[in-house]
């Protein structure tokens, strides 16, 4: 019996930096200004943040597909820089870009794969079955995958990238451009293997939802740096009381000051019609908000009282609002003032 010893910690990256040159007479791209994590074996972690962010340098990074300036990493307890040959037969990667060959169909582009790594030709086929099976993929298994949908070619993606059972697995924004219904099978799939097979799953996303569903613990990463980490419930739990929102009939500058004066309202935040604040009792908050809007002759649509969502601690983090809208590929950063 062969045993496998696995590190307790199975990602670890420490003051990372790495700069990317811009052409002749432009200045480098600095994409990592020292990005340090660690993620326990067996979790889903989650690098969270906004495009141009520094995510995918550092799964590259990580994965041996490029080499940092200067800072460190480890992966299944070994050093990406001094063993980066036992680091890839640790690993699975599954990038943006799809990795399958449309011309072939999901059962070959598996079995190739799998030989690729060095699998006999029995076990590649026994994980291949395993694996369609799993991601709902047998009807489908002998068609080219030219003709399947996003929500196919994007799970027959990650089931590429599971065929020789990695100890880590890199999902390099794993929904991006999916429809819901594909969405929520995706997340369930990814919760279920990280739990099945004791994988590490380093996932980077820049869908709020996406994190706080799937990542046991994640990083906010945010011009190339962490700017937060902890459990989704630890991140929230940080920001003390309710969140305020209200709409306004039409964008109104002066609400910002008009609400500054009401001592129950914290950081105040506007974007377009939308004003924001913080205050530790929602309902005691709320008349006297409204109040002051009223007299000022500012016309309110609505109001409403939330807990804290991952949202609001990227903003307090960051300054922005990360609003991701379902299955679009562009995400909006939202400058307010702070
Ligand atoms: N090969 C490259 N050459 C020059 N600049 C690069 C290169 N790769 C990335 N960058 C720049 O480095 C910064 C970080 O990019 P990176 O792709 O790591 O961010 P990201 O958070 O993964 O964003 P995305 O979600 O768009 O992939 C960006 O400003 C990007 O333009």
């Amino acid at each position: 019996m062969v045993v496998v010893r696995r590190a307790e910690t199975a990602l670890e990256a420490v003051d990372l930096v790495k700069t990317y040159s811009a052409g002749r007479n432009k200045p480098p791209v600095t994409a990592l200004r020292g990005l340090s994590f660690s993620a326990a074996t067996g979790t889903v972690f989650g690098l969270l943040g906004p495009n141009g962010a520094g995510k995918s340098t550092t799964v590259k990074i990580l994965s041996t597909l490029s080499v940092a300036d200067s800072g460190s990493a480890r992966v299944a307890g070994f050093d990406v820089a001094a063993e980066p040959d036992r680091v890839r037969q640790a690993i699975g990667f599954v990038a943006q870009k799809p990795g399958t060959d449309p011309r072939g169909t999901a059962t070959e582009n598996l079995l190739l794969a799998g030989r690729l790594h060095g699998m006999s030709r029995r076990d590649a086929k026994a994980r291949a079955r395993e694996l369609i099976g799993r991601f709902g993929l047998a009807d489908a298994a002998d068609r080219l995958v030219g003709t399947y949908s996003g929500g196919m070619a994007r799970k027959l993606d990650v089931a590429l990238g599971l065929m020789h059972r990695p100890q880590v697995l890199f999902l390099d924004e794993p929904t991006t451009g999916l429809d819901p219904q594909a969405r929520s099978e995706m997340w369930h799939e990814i919760a279920r293997m990280a739990g099945d097979e004791q994988m590490t799953v380093l996932l980077t996303t820049h869908y709020l939802d996406e994190a706080d569903h799937l990542a046991d613990r994640l990083a906010i990463v945010d011009h190339g740096t962490v700017v937060a980490a902890g459990t989704p419930e630890e991140l929230k739990s940080e920001l003390r009381g309710d969140a305020v929102q209200v709409e306004l009939a039409e964008a109104d500058g002066r609400a910002r000051a008009v609400l500054q004066r009401v001592p129950e309202l914290r950081e105040i935040t506007m974007d377009g019609c939308t004003v924001r604040g913080r205050t530790d009792n929602g309902a005691r908050a709320l008349p006297p908000v409204l109040a002051a809007l009223d007299d000022a002759g500012i016309v309110v649509t609505s109001a409403t009282l939330a807990r804290p969502s991952l949202d609001d601690v990227y903003l307090q983090h960051t300054g922005h609002s990360l609003a991701a809208a379902a299955g679009d590929d562009d995400v909006k950063v939202l400058e307010v003032a702070k």
